[in-house]
Formats: C-alpha cells, sequence, structure tokens
C-alpha cells in the first residue's frame, strides 16, 4: 500500500454519531492509514498509538487552538450541467424553469468541449465548498458523462454520478430516442465506469422523474439497477402541478411515489429528491422501502415549490440528507444548503405555532455529513469520524487569512465551530482530504488568479 497519504491530526475534532447531532472531541488524535481511519486517541497517547499501529515516522499535522476538523459534506442531489445557470432564471415555477433554462443548458453539454471546460468548473466549485462526496446528476449524454467522471476523479472527490433518462415530455432537441437507446446507453455508460475502475465513483441509475420516463422505461431501469445492485435517484413531489401533472398521467396509480414503486424504483439505495408534498400513504411507502430524501430548501425557495416539513420526515425515522440542487438551488455550497434548512424550518415553526420545535445548527450539521452518509448508503464507510472509516474531511480555519468571520478572545470551541456554519464560507476551510489524500491546496487559494484552484485547475 501506499503510505504517502498516512497522516496524524491533531486538535480538536467535531462529528455526528447516531445519538448526538455534533460532538466535540477536544484534544484528539485521528491516525489515517491507507486512507481510512486506523485510530482516534487522546492527543497524550499519540506515539503510543503510532507504535501500535505500525505507524511511525508518519507524518503528524497539528491544528491550531482556533482549528479544528469535520467530516467533509454531503452534497445528495446536485446537477453538475445546471452550474452555468446558478444564479440565473429563477423566475418561473418548476415546469416552466425546466423549458426555458435547463433543457437548453444540459442540452449544451453534447458539446464535449463545451462539457469538459464546465464541468471542471462545476467540479472544482462544489470540491472547494468543501462536498467531498456528491451525488450529481449528469445529462442525456454517455460520453460527456463519462467526461465528467473522468474530471471529478481527476479532482479527487468522491461521487455518485447518474447519466439521465428521459424518453417522453421533453423537448425534440433533448430527449431519448426510444426506450431501446435510453437503456442501452444506461448499460454501455455502467460497463464504461466500471471498466476505469475509479476508485471514488460509482454509478447511479437516474431516471430524471416520472414526467420525464414512460412507465416501460422505468421498470427497465428498475432492473437495472437491480442486476447491477446500484443506487438509484430521481424526483419525488417538488411541486404541486409536478404532482398533478403525473397524477394524470398514471391515473391507476395509487400516488405519484407509487408509481416508483410500481416501476421497481424504490429501493433502500434510492434517493429521492425534493419530497415537499408527500402525502402520508407516500410517507409510510418510502418509509416501508427504506429510501433516503434529499432534502434542498434553496431550490425549493427559490422556484417557490414548497416548504418541506424536514421535522415531520425525520421524527417519522426517515433518511434524510442536504441537497445544494443546483441550479434550482443557486449556491453550491452544503453550507448555505444548512442555513437555508434552517429558515424553512424556523418559518415552518411560525406558521404552525404550537409546539412545533424547529430543527437546530447541530441537526443540520448532522443532515449535512451523516444524514447524507446514510441517504447514499454509504453510512459504514462515511459521514463521521469512526475507526474504519474513510478519512473524508475539512480543516477549518476561523482564522484563516481571509476569513470574513470574526472570533473573540473568549469563544470556545463551539462558539468557532456555530460561527463557521452561520456566517464562514470556503475562506474557512483550509484543507481538504478525501480518502486520506489531501485534494485542496491552501497555497493555491487567492494566488496569482484570486480564485480558488484545485490540483492546478485554474477556473
Ligand atoms: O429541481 C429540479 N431540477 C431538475 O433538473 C428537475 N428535473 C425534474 N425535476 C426537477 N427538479
Amino acid at each position: 500500500m501506499d503510505k504517502k497519504n498516512d497522516v496524524v491530526l491533531c486538535g480538536t475534532f467535531i462529528h455526528a454519531t447516531n445519538t448526538e447531532s455534533a460532538v466535540i472531541l477536544n484534544d484528539k488524535c485521528i491516525g489515517v492509514k491507507d486512507g481510512k481511519i486506523e485510530f482516534i486517541d487522546d492527543i497524550s497517547l499519540v506515539e503510543k498509538n503510532l507504535k501500535q499501529h505500525n505507524m511511525e515516522g508518519t507524518k503528524i499535522i497539528k491544528m491550531t487552538e482556533r482549528q479544528f476538523m469535520i467530516p467533509g459534506f454531503i452534497d445528495t442531489h446536485i446537477h453538475a450541467p445546471q452550474y452555468p445557470n446558478a444564479g440565473k432564471g429563477l423566475d418561473k415555477g418548476l415546469l416552466e424553469w425546466l423549458e426555458t433554462y435547463t433543457f437548453p443548458v444540459e442540452s449544451k453539454f453534447k458539446d464535449l468541449k463545451y462539457a469538459a471546460s464546465a464541468y471542471r468548473k462545476a467540479v472544482n466549485r462544489v470540491l472547494c465548498n468543501g462536498t467531498t462526496t456528491a451525488c450529481y446528476y449528469a445529462t442525456i449524454d454517455t460520453d460527456a458523462t463519462l467526461l465528467l467522471c473522468d474530471i471529478i476523479n481527476d479532482l479527487g472527490q468522491r461521487a455518485l454520478v447518474g447519466k439521465v433518462n428521459m424518453n417522453i415530455n421533453s423537448p425534440d432537441y433533448y430527449v431519448e430516442a426510444s426506450v431501446e437507446e435510453s437503456i442501452n446507453e444506461t448499460r454501455r455508460y455502467i460497463e464504461a465506469v466500471k471498466s476505469r475502475k475509479y476508485t471514488t465513483i460509482q454509478p447511479i441509475i437516474t431516471p430524471r422523474f416520472a414526467i420525464a420516463c414512460c412507465k416501460t422505461l422505468m421498470k427497465k431501469l428498475g432492473d437495472l439497477a437491480e442486476e447491477h445492485n446500484l443506487p438509484i435517484q430521481t424526483h419525488l413531489c417538488e411541486t404541486k402541478d409536478e404532482v398533478s401533472f403525473v397524477n394524470k398521467l398514471f391515473p391507476d396509480y395509487d400516488s405519484y411515489a407509487d408509481v416508483y414503486d410500481k416501476t421497481g424504483l424504490l429501493t433502500e439505495k434510492t434517493v429521492l429528491a425534493h419530497c415537499v408534498h408527500l402525502t402520508q400513504p407516500e410517507i409510510d411507502l418510502i418509509k416501508n422501502r427504506k429510501c433516503g430524501v434529499s432534502h434542498c430548501p434553496n431550490s425549493n425557495l427559490s422556484l417557490r415549490s414548497g416548504l418541506l416539513d424536514a421535522r415531520n420526515l425525520l421524527q417519522q425515522d426517515i433518511k434524510m440528507g442536504l441537497g445544494t440542487d443546483v441550479s434550482g438551488g443557486y449556491h453550491p455550497s452544503i453550507l448555505d444548503a444548512m442555513r437555508v434548512t434552517l429558515h424553512v424550518s424556523n418559518t415552518q415553526s411560525l406558521l404552525k405555532q404550537n409546539g412545533y420545535t424547529p430543527l437546530n445548527m447541530k441537526e443540520a450539521f448532522s443532515l449535512a455529513t451523516l444524514g447524507g452518509a446514510k441517504v447514499l448508503s454509504m453510512e459504514d464507510v462515511l459521514g463521521n469520524f469512526e475507526v474504519g472509516k474513510y478519512f473524508d474531511a475539512l480543516l477549518i480555519d476561523p482564522c484563516s487569512e481571509h476569513s470574513v468571520l470574526d472570533i473573540f478572545d473568549d469563544d470556545i470551541a463551539n462558539d468557532c465551530f456555530e460561527k463557521f456554519m452561520f456566517t464562514g464560507d470556503d475562506r474557512n476551510i483550509s484543507r481538504i482530504f478525501i480518502g486520506g489524500k489531501e485534494v485542496h491546496n491552501p497555497v493555491d487559494v487567492f494566488s496569482v488568479q484570486s480564485t480558488c484552484t484545485i490540483n492546478g485547475a485554474g477556473l
């Protein structure tokens, strides 16, 4: 095994566990071997651990008093080809927005030169914002989607990447010609990803939504997911208009979620984006099937889709993570998703009043890390600092050179953490580790081009 990425980190670590949303571990050391956490112990026992784990001579990184490490953020729903539109065209509701802005930009990615440049910008920006694992939608174009995988691999991010399927109710210039073509291309995509032997990337089956896929296509995609034991992602109950359209298209089904269920798309590895307008039977169904929900609050507000009652779903033990949903959501950072999650939850409490407990910041942090890992069925290997898990982590420096947050003498670790969560940004993310490998060089940030750079990939 290559030992060059083995490392020991000493200082403060903050993470979510199954019982607590944010635990602060002061004066600890974490040893990373072959990309995974080998030991966690008191800082005073670092030498003993190095010996015990055969790691003598390993590089040691000591954090300063104000610095701390958190698990990397997990974005459970993001459209990489919509990044060129981030912050543009948010003046329409979902279905009109798709026709007017989204399908046109996605169709540009069949031009591989355009795709190479736009995808590199997108992944670079997402990574700079601390997203160590992303669950991406690409486009219907297989080769451009493979290019996206190559770029993610090059930049060292962990990702699930889906070639999008859509064969009906889509514009002539952006639609797959038949069920056969859609399935053959998806098979070609899966085989190509497998043959490239990426270490951090896996394919995900991606029927866009029930409006854009016929029943036969959804059924065949469900079969394909089963055949290859793959995860699935799609959209569900994002807007009321969308739900009405689905109900008209599928009058013989009990509900929108039932359409996915009867076509074999609801599995314990299914990621359902939005889920704003679920009925109680639909909540029961996705709970029984053990699907995860990607909560995308920026998008839900920006496109005026609705206010998800996250507390209600969590109380019913639905797995939940956060998604930026670029570009329905305008911000590529999960920090933003956490903040808007809290705004939406506070709004719910104002509307509902009696006894409603809004989510707190620590719960939002848990959703952004361990919650995301659960939604992506990766909680055995990701999401927090436990021995045996991949070391995907961010070194946060509240006092970094270009920081826009201010720390005061009496601010303790919890204060620094909260200030970062509410007022920090990528300028406080000083180092990024994915599978133990450092992928983000702070020396490059604000260098010549005054923009973020990873591995020499300038924006
Ligand atoms: O927010 C969304 N973005 C999309 O691209 C999309 N496609 C279907 N439904 C969608 N919702």
